[in-house]
């Protein structure tokens, strides 16, 4: 029995998709709502989603993955309840949270589903925190958001394993040429400049993940592999620079500089959602047909058991530094473990707003601990 004291459940806390056609205009207006992105790309992305029926996979994804961590805790008998809530759609944070209040939930540990400091995915999802507790009031349970897990070998293991993996997906002759392609979602360079407390946060972050993966390649294979980081699902209006290269004309330059292959690995996600099987599998698949490379692409971590123990591992960990106790943190590669709780001012709005809400909530309310 491992004591998870102070905490007595976990929030899963994601980005949210649609679950059928009827979903996809009021979940693309919930995601975009304020954030200036241009009307054709909004109808570009509504065109992904109802390729695939209106249904994104990132709902079942994170049920499967919830699945996996009540397994996991289960088994290590960790007795804590595991909720579900969502930025964009349903089961909305701010209904979940409620839930948690009336079940009498005092204080949770939260794991987003964004391994990587920026503003979409940690300085949002802590204004996210703070909308909920507010629109709950007084019963609010305090909610703690875990450290980030990109360099946690819980996470990288499984991303190793299926590069490795990918590679049976190329045909035999070009495996021991082929380029490993690190993608992850590309955002505003502004907000890249802003990400972490000293900023630059999500790039370092990414580069040490793709090294580390590349090692584990090296290790699993015998051979190395040179690996590139590029960017993906860009959006936003045309004239604010995001980061690049983008992953389509990376594979053109490799193309063009004779590399006979690529293994894509889409480490900036958790789990293969429709940035993933759209923007990856259709669109840069495509691309690389015209082009006439092969390309195979690696799954993302996902439900992995050893993602899941290392959820359990995270929520512990928090626990005991809760505690004052001086707990193992689980890190690989040399950038350590993130920080618990992200000063003020971490991973900013690039666009300002709330930026007045975050910094007087979070000075009245100090980083979501009580
Ligand atoms: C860094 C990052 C992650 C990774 C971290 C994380 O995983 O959280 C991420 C994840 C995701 N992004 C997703 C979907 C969308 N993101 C959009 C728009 C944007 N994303 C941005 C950044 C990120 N996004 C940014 C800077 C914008 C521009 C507007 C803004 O400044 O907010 C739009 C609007 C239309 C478009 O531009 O495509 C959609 C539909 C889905 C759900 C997929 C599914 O349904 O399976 C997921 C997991
Ligand atoms: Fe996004």
């Amino acid at each position: 029995m491992h004591s998870a004291a102070p905490f007595d459940a976990l929030l899963l806390l994601s980005f949210g998709g649609p679950e059928g056609p009827d979903d996809v205009i009021p979940f693309l207006r919930n995601v975009t709502r304020g954030r200036g992105v241009p009307p054709e790309r909004l109808a570009e992305a509504g065109a992904h989603y109802r390729l695939f029926g209106g249904v994104s996979p990132i709902n079942g994804q994170n049920r499967e993955l919830i699945a996996a961590i009540e397994k996991d805790f289960a088994d290590a008998g960790v007795g804590l309840p595991v909720y579900w809530g969502n930025r964009n759609w349903q089961p909305y944070l701010g209904d979940t949270l409620r839930r948690m209040a009336d079940d009498g939930v005092r204080r949770a540990a939260v794991l987003v589903t964004s391994a990587y400091a920026s503003y979409s995915g940690c300085g949002q999802y802590h204004e996210n925190l703070l909308a909920a507790r507010a629109e709950t009031g007084a019963e609010a349970p305090v909610l703690d958001k875990l450290r980030h897990y990109y360099n946690h070998p819980g996470f990288v293991e499984p991303l190793v394993d299926h590069t490795v993996a990918a590679f049976d997906d190329l045909p035999a002759g070009v495996r021991a040429d082929a380029r490993l392609v690190m993608t992850t979602h590309s955002i505003p360079v502004a907000t890249a400049e802003t990400a972490g407390p000293e900023g630059g946060a999500y790039v370092a972050q990414h580069r040490e993940t793709a090294r580390l993966v590349a090692e584990g390649v090296a290790r699993a294979l015998g051979r190395e592999h040179a690996w590139d980081l590029v960017y993906q699902s860009r959006s936003g209006p045309p004239h604010l620079p995001w980061l690049e290269p983008d992953v389509n004309d990376h594979l053109a330059r490799l193309k063009a500089d004779g590399v006979p292959a690529a293994v894509l690995v889409p480490i900036g996600f958790v789990s293969d959602h429709m940035e993933v099987v759209y923007d990856l599998d259709v669109q840069a698949a495509e691309t690389a047909a015209t082009l006439g490379l092969p390309v195979a692409r690696a799954a993302t971590t996902g439900a992995d058991p050893r993602f899941a123990a290392a959820v359990r591992d995270l929520v512990l960990e928090r626990a005991a530094a809760l505690r004052g106790e001086s707990p193992d943190r689980r890190v690989l590669g040399a950038l350590g473990p993130s920080h618990d709780v992200c000063p003020l001012g971490c991973c900013p709005d690039p666009r300002g707003r709330g930026a007045g809400l975050r910094g007087a909530a979070l000075e009245a309310v100090p980083p979501l601990s009580s």
